[in-house]
């Protein structure tokens, strides 16, 4: 029972502003070991702001963020050692190869070169990227970067994993490959937030989902409760229904006549 467990991260009343406006409107959350939480909700929804509020890059937030127990506002850094993290959009060190930025991701980490490089090497041939692990990351295609991202989240084995569309050019082999490995990371405890657009994706991987929707949780619980709830069929309906979005026939017919002007 998740209520017997403790809560490996556990929000409070979480608000944030920008200017005059609040992106966050009061967030509460327990999120407990070996879930997966798809983390969705409309563009501008407050998912990135969530996630980096929780990774300690975002300052001036009220309310409370327990993170293994503890609350993050108390000056330590030592939960940020047992988080990985995907960013939707990364600055890779193009100038370097696979091998050296992954060494220095590991070194950040607390692992030793051989170390580092010894794990990064076996991660990188089992993503099918070998020939490229010399080669400076400036010559990789979006999926390859993608896939130096994802190990370089991984490489400290990480208690806590957060992602942010993840699966971004992957190859449809591939996103089986990441999505069994999400599974079975899942299984042995860890806990991932899965923030993704893609909803049958999001669908089919997450064991629990998170609405967000202008800065406040509208829906949380499994898909199977959230289409009992919702009555409809899938997770894109449910989204659409519970964002109040009925128009996109309307608008893609008004986008195709101003494009056939001319
Ligand atoms: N640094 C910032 N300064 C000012 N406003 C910001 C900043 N970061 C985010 N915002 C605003 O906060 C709101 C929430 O943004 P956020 O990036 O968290 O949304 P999101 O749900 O991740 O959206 P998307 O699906 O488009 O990635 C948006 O209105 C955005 O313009």
């Amino acid at each position: 029972m998740e209520t017997a467990r403790e809560a490996i991260l556990s929000i409070r009343g979480l608000r944030m502003m920008y200017g005059d406006r609040y992106v966050l409107r009061g967030i509460d959350l327990d999120v407990y070991p070996g879930q997966i939480i798809g983390y969705i909700g409309p563009n501008g929804a407050g998912k990135s702001t969530t996630i980096k509020t929780m990774l300690g890059l975002v300052e001036g937030y009220t309310g409370e963020i327990r993170i293994f127990g503890k609350d993050i506002s108390d000056g330590s850094v030592d939960y940020k050692q047992r988080i990985g993290y995907v960013p939707e959009t990364a600055e890779v060190y193009d100038a370097l190869t696979a091998k050296e930025y992954l060494t220095f991701i590991g070194n950040l980490y607390g692992l030793e070169d051989e170390q580092a490089e010894w794990k990064a090497k076996r991660l990188i041939d089992l993503f099918g990227l070998e020939d490229a692990y010399n080669a400076r990351i400036v010559s990789y295609s979006k999926g390859m970067r993608q896939k130096v991202l994802l190990i370089s989240s991984l490489l400290h084995n990480p208690d806590i994993l957060f992602l942010d569309e993840p699966l971004s050019g992957l190859d449809a082999n591939s996103v089986m490959v990441v999505k069994e490995i999400l599974a079975q990371l899942a299984a042995k405890g860890k806990t991932i937030f899965y923030s993704s657009h893609i909803m049958d994706v999001v669908e089919k991987i997450s064991n629990r989902i998170v609405l967000l929707d202008g800065g406040e949780i509208v829906a949380d619980g499994s898909f199977d409760e959230l289409k009992a709830q919702s009555r409809e069929g899938s997770l894109e309906e449910i989204f659409n229904r519970l964002t109040g979005f009925h128009e996109h026939k309307e608008i893609a017919e008004r986008f195709v006549s101003v494009v056939q002007e001319v």
